[in-house]
């Protein structure tokens, strides 16, 4: 059988790495796959380095509507990331009768609907492993090996990024700037590294397996979204004395709040007990925990960011199509897990909506009396309080902080007993508040 051609729109980190593990491993891919898979076509922005990765085997361009238009390609592999040209590129490479794989998570957060729907209507595959937890095979974990399950929720570590950042911080005690600068050449960060720190990224993913996990249309729009760059050492120390981790989490589960449905979508900063398996992922490593009704807990682990871990997702997407572009559109796996006309409209909650447990650390002045008002207004509440740390202040010490773990409430709960602890005339500054996942 003749190979299936291949075109690729960028040569960056993954595309590189798509180049290098298919050259390496492409006859062992054939076998799998049932034809070659043959890059034919690259569309680069500098050509020089494009000829010192792919030889001279491979015709390389600088405009990419030279892919999307080709007529012998029916692969078209979309790796510059942003969502514009990406966006136009895609609609146009569908339009065209052409399969699309795609690494691009902010691409399919914002802009998924829009492209799964003109997929379907031409009958053509948009593969997406890569854009979700690099390497690790969630994507289809969720869509197809869990099928039978009815999901409660999808808890990840879902940036690599983040997570290299915040065990380096901790582990070797580096400051933020210069371990960020050693992801970006390690090839995890994003072009744009205010999407990694902000939590962004980590959202467009959590949308996209929100999607799938739930049969809900992609809704970034609707995620909570907090990123690291608030986060003090202080508080990662003390959470470490109460036996929990932060980690970045992206979290999205079912929730009813009087007495209807919703889902929760959400990523922030967050303690994890230290013995769970999650709070010990670290540095580049993703990991995905998915609760679902028949399998119980699963834990998904592996690269998350990088140039060959996420080729590897890449490829797995290229011979899925080469097996599958065959088969009639309705009996191929829906893009979203659920076939399109049986998608669900449960809404995504409003973040004071969510119920979770929170750290607090108050900053307050030495005087009598302080921790009775702080419970006083927990109890008030009906807030109650899980484990408290309180430092003895040093000698002559006029000032200390009080940490205090909660039990579960509302978020509009503890928001408003923060404020009433913020206005107490003993505490000084802002309350800090970190939620807390047991993850049980
Ligand atoms: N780096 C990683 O570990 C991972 C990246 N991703 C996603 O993969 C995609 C690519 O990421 P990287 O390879 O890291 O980025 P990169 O910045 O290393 O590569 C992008 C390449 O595309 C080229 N490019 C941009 N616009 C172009 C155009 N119009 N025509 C031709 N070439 C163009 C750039 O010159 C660059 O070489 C992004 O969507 C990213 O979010 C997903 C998972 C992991
Ligand atoms: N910037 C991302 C790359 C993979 O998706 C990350 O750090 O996880
Ligand atoms: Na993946």
């Amino acid at each position: 059988m003749k190979p299936i051609k291949v075109g690729l729109i960028g040569l960056g980190v993954v595309g590189a790495g798509t180049y290098t593990v298919l050259q390496r491993n492409g006859e062992e891919i054939r076998r799998r796959a049932g034809r070659a898979i043959e890059i034919s076509m690259v569309a680069v922005r500098n050509t020089a380095r494009a000829e010192a990765i792919v030889g001279a085997g491979v015709e390389i361009v600088t405009d990419a509507n030279l892919v999307v238009n080709h007529p012998d390609i029916e692969i078209v592999v979309e790796l510059i990331g942003g969502c514009d040209t990406a966006r136009e590129l895609v609609l146009k490479a569908i339009a065209n009768g052409k399969h699309v794989v795609t690494a691009n998570k902010a691409l399919l957060a914002l802009h998924g609907n829009e492209i799964f729907a003109a997929a379907q209507e031409k009958g053509v595959m948009v593969a997406f492993e890569a854009a979700v937890a690099g390497g690790i095979p969630i994507i289809k974990a969720l869509r197809e090996g869990l099928t039978a399950n009815r999901i409660e929720s999808v808890a990840g570590i879902i940036n690599g990024t983040t997570n290299f950042i915040l065990s380096e911080m901790r582990d070797k005690g580096l400051d933020f700037e210069t371990v960020l600068k050693q992801a970006q050449a390690l090839g995890y960060a994003e072009a744009d590294p205010t999407f990694d720190i902000e939590g962004i990224d980590a959202a467009h993913k959590l949308t996209i397996m929100s999607a799938i996990a739930f049969g809900i249309p992609v809704q970034f729009g609707k995620a909570y979204v907090e990123g690291i760059s608030k986060l003090q050492a202080v508080d990662i120390r003390y959470a470490e004395q109460l036996g929990y981790r932060i980690k970045l989490l992206g979290i999205t589960r079912r929730a009813v709040v009087n007495g209807v449905e919703g889902i929760e979508l959400r990523v922030h900063p967050t303690l994890i007990p230290t013995k769970r398996l999650i709070a010990n992922v670290e540095g580049a490593m993703n990991a995905v925990l998915v609760q679902a009704d028949a399998v119980g807990a699963s834990l998904y682990y592996g690269k998350g960011a990088g140039a060959e871990p996420t080729a590897s997702s890449v490829i797995a997407d290229l011979v899925d199509i080469t097996r599958l572009a065959t088969a009639d559109p309705g009996n191929r796996v829906p893009h979203l897990a659920f076939q399109p006309n049986q998608m669900t409209d449960v809404a995504i909650l409003p973040m004071d909506e969510i119920t979770t447990s929170y750290y607090l650390r108050v900053y307050v002045k030495n005087r009598l009396g302080v921790m009775a008002d702080l419970t006083r207004i927990l109890a008030d509440a009906r807030i109650s309080i899980d484990a408290v740390l309180q430092k003895e202040p040093a000698e002559n010490a006029t000032r200390l902080d009080i940490v205090m773990l909660t039990h579960q409430t509302q978020e509009k709960n503890i928001n408003d007993a923060i404020a009433k602890i913020e206005q107490l005339a003993t505490v000084v500054g802002q309350v800090v508040r970190i939620r807390l996942e047991s993850l049980s």
